[in-house]
């Protein structure tokens, strides 16, 4: 697990490392300049023969913007150009240094004051280097208009750091103008607001790049947000053992389907059954058998009115909501089933809706039950929030108080725990976004729960496992995913993990 930091706190690892390492300020600089421009060749966003206009503040945003420039025109890169634009007095020192060191080189240089007209620009791409995580308020003035008048142009973007104009925390807003990036270099970690959704209105896509600071300063600042690693899935993942049997590995009950949305229950089943589930049990509208048993030959079918006729201990763990429906009948059936619940439990679509509307069944849930909302569900769960960051720290307050998971799913889905963590799931992509995901997500994690993971491990290795799969078939030139195809994958990507 990675901890995801601040601007304040990359400063001062930023400042620990520079004394500790020790590696001069200057040093650290060409590092990062060094690994920008490495990661720009591997992914090819920049060539050779193209023209580029390198925009720099006077910061150490600004110096990284200098060093990058030099570096480029020693790796031969010819068609270069600077803007420095001087609205701030203040130069930082590795700034002074960088400049002193490129004006010897024939590369041109136009400096902006204030008041200074700004040309058009006649550069296929523009590498963003003017303000960085040193963004301490809204731009305004003459740097509302620099930037105005570049995304007015039109060009490729690539930030380094970040988007100027884009804070790295707090709230993020539609009326903020920041440079729009096509694409992001940041150092060492992912700013906290790249993982919201509002995001999108300053920039398309980031990456990460080590640039060698003190990770154990860094492993040891506090923080609320966590990178699940793939390292992590590996530790949580657990191999099928000699001599196991169905037995071995659970029995999942699927409470789902109504008669005009089987589907749901039919990838919720199947999903469980390719993540592993001993016996899979759906328990569904008597209209869906036809369907269940011609497309799941694996999968048992209980009927709703059997359902309380039969003793539930029998099965390990329990999912309940995808394709119920709004009805009296499963408001009543959800009363019942939360009377005496035993088992861990995952709930999520129509089941989160009764939740919604019948608050005191909240504290029937047993602890460390699993809630899959997505934004909709969850403003209905918890209130409306305008903010995705203010939504993150509801559902850190809830999952605290209420000793529940919740897994708020989107893009970067979070996991609040109990415990006041939040993790962020990185797999997953836009590939993957039609109906029918959330119902496997559903499916995975009462399988992961009935073969004995403790449900904060099931929520880690379920969301990675997910996204993951999606990840792999986009990458084979998939650009949608649908998802059953996503969950036929699923046994391949835990075989292979
Ligand atoms: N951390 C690391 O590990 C490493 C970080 N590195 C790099 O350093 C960058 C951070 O550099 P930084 O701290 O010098 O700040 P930066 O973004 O250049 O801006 C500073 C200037 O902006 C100004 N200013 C602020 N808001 C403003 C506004 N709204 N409108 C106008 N002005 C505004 C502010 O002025 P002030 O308000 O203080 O007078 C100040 O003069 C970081 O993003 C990365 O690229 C790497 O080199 C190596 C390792
Ligand atoms: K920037």
């Amino acid at each position: 697990m990675q901890n995801l930091l601040t601007a304040s706190q990359m400063r001062e690892a930023d400042a620990y490392t520079i004394a500790h390492e020790p590696i001069a300020s200057i040093d650290l600089m060409e590092r990062a300049a060094h690994a920008f421009i490495e990661r720009s060749l591997a992914l090819s966003l920049i060539k050779k023969d193209q023209s580029i206009l390198i925009c720099c503040g006077a910061g150490n945003n600004g110096g990284d913007g200098l060093a990058i420039a030099r570096q480029l025109y020693e790796e031969g890169f010819s068609a270069l150009h600077i803007w420095i634009i001087h609205y701030n007095e203040r130069q930082s020192a590795d700034f002074k240094t960088n400049l002193a060191r490129i004006e010897t080189l024939p590369i041109s240089i136009q400096s902006f004051a204030q008041e200074d007209e700004l040309p058009m620009i006649e550069q296929s791409l523009i590498i963003d280097a003017m303000l960085g995580s040193g963004l301490n308020k809204p731009l305004s003035g003459s740097w509302l208009k620099v930037v105005q008048h570049l995304n007015q142009a039109k060009k490729k973007v690539i930030a380094v750091d970040i988007p100027t104009g884009m804070p790295a925390d707090g709230h993020l807003m539609r009326s903020m103008t920041a440079l729009f990036a096509h694409e992001v270099i940041s150092f060492q970690r992912p700013k906290i607001n790249f993982l919201f959704p509002e995001s999108a209105y300053f920039m398309k896509r980031f990456h990460v790049v080590d640039i060698g600071l003190n990770e154990d300063f860094i492993a040891r600042q506090a923080s609320d947000f966590y990178e699940i690693t793939s390292n992590d899935a590996r530790a949580i993942y657990k191999e099928r053992r000699p001599f196991s049997h169905k037995g071995t590995y659970g029995h999942s009950l699927l409470i789902a389907g109504s008669e005009d949305t089987m589907g749901a229950a039919l990838l919720c089943a199947e999903a469980c059954l390719y993540t592993g589930s001993g016996l899979t049990s759906a328990c569904i509208p008597k209209t869906g058998l036809t369907a269940l048993n011609t497309r799941l030959p694996e999968v048992m079918a209980i009927s709703r009115e059997a359902l309380f006729h039969q003793p539930l201990k029998q099965y390990t763990a329990m999912a309940v909501g995808p394709g119920l429906g709004k009805s009296q009948e499963i408001s009543e059936l959800m009363k019942r089933l939360l009377a005496k619940p035993a088992m861990p439990m995952v709930i999520d679509a129509d089941a989160l809706n009764v939740l919604a509307e019948n608050q005191q069944l909240f504290d029937r849930l047993p602890p460390d039950s699993i809630l899959t909302p997505h934004m909709k569900e969850f403003d209905r769960l918890f209130g409306e929030h305008s903010y995705w960051y203010d939504r993150v720290v509801k559902a850190r307050e809830e999952a605290q108080q209420r000793k529940l998971i919740i897994v708020l799913k989107n893009q970067y889905t979070f996991i609040a725990l109990p415990n006041g963590r939040i993790l962020v799931n990185f797999t997953g992509n836009p590939a993957m976004a039609s109906g029918g995901m959330g119902d496997a997500l559903t499916g995975m994690l009462v399988a992961l729960l009935a073969q004995g993971y403790r449900a904060e491990e099931a929520a880690i290795l379920g969301c990675y496992l997910h996204g993951k799969s999606g990840d792999l078939l986009a990458e084979t030139g998939m650009a949608v995913v649908p998802a059953n195809v996503l969950i036929q994958n699923i046994s391949k990507v835990m075989g292979n993990i």
